[in-house]
C-alpha cells in the first residue's frame, strides 16, 4: 500500500503520519504542496495536521488551494482514498471533499488532551478495525475543532451512516458531538482527533494504530 502525505508550510504532523503509515507496512511518500501531482500508483493520500500557511484566512483556506491539493481532489474524485487528520480535516471541508465546518472552539481556547472517541460506524476502510460502539482514547490538539453544518446536512450524515466518530465527552462544542465524517462514497475521512499521535505504546496509547493496520489490510495490492 502506497500513501501519500501532502506538506505544507506549517504542517506539523506529517511525520507523525508518516511513521504511523510505515509501521501499519505502508510505503509513504511525502509531498510538497506545490507539487501538482501525486505519485504514480498512490492508494491513498494523507493531510496532515499542523497550521499550515499559519492558519491565516482560515484554518485550512489556503492549503485547500495549493497546486496539490487540486490532485487531491482529482484522486478523490476518481474514487482515491483520502484520510484528513486535524488541520487535515479543515483542508478536506475548505475543498468541499466533505460537508460542513470546523469554527473555533465553543469555549474559545486551544484544547490538547486525550478524549474518548466513540467509533459510530465500522463500515469504511478507515474503521473496520474497530468493533462500532466502542470507545477509543486519542488526542485532540486544535483551536477550530467545533464541526457545523446545517440540519439537512446532519440529518443526511446520519441516515448515510457517514458519521465515522463521536465525542463521549465532546470538548469543543461540536454539532451531534461530531468528530469525523465520511464522504458519500466513503473513501474520504475527516476527523479532529489525532490516531497517530496514539499509534504505538511510547504514546501513552495504541488506540489509532488499528485505523493503520485496516488502512493496509483494505487497500494493499492482493
Ligand atoms: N493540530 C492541528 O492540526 C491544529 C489545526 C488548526 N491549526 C487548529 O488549531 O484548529
Amino acid at each position: 500500500m502506497h500513501a501519500a502525505i501532502i506538506v505544507f508550510p506549517g504542517s506539523n504532523c506529517d511525520r507523525d503520519l508518516a511513521v504511523a503509515f510505515r509501521r501499519a507496512g505502508a510505503r509513504v511518500s511525502m509531498v510538497w504542496h506545490k507539487d501538482t501531482s501525486l505519485p504514480d500508483g498512490v492508494d491513498i493520500v494523507g493531510v496532515p495536521g499542523g497550521f499550515s500557511y499559519g492558519d491565516y484566512l482560515r484554518c485550512g483556506a489556503i492549503a485547500a488551494n495549493s497546486p496539490i491539493c487540486r490532485a487531491v481532489v482529482a484522486h478523490a474524485d476518481r474514487g482515491g482514498h483520502v484520510l484528513g487528520i486535524c488541520n487535515g480535516f479543515q483542508v478536506l471541508t475548505e475543498t468541499g471533499l466533505l460537508p460542513g465546518a470546523l469554527l473555533r472552539n465553543a469555549g474559545l481556547k486551544y484544547i490538547c488532551k486525550p478524549v474518548g472517541l466513540t467509533v459510530a460506524t465500522n463500515q469504511s476502510v478507515f474503521t473496520q478495525g474497530y468493533d462500532a460502539g466502542r470507545t477509543i482514547t486519542v488526542p485532540v490538539a486544535h483551536h477550530d475543532g467545533n464541526y457545523f453544518a446545517d440540519e439537512a446536512t446532519l440529518d443526511r450524515l446520519e441516515a448515510e451512516d457517514r458519521i465515522a466518530f463521536t465525542y463521549a465527552d465532546n470538548p469543543n462544542g461540536s454539532v451531534r458531538d461530531i468528530a469525523g465524517i465520511l464522504s458519500q462514497n466513503r473513501r474520504v475521512l475527516g476527523m479532529m482527533p489525532h490516531p497517530e499521535r496514539m499509534a504505538e505504546p511510547a504514546h501513552g496509547g495504541s488506540d489509532g494504530a488499528a485505523m493503520f493496520a485496516g488502512l493496509v489490510d483494505a487497500l494493499a495490492p492482493a
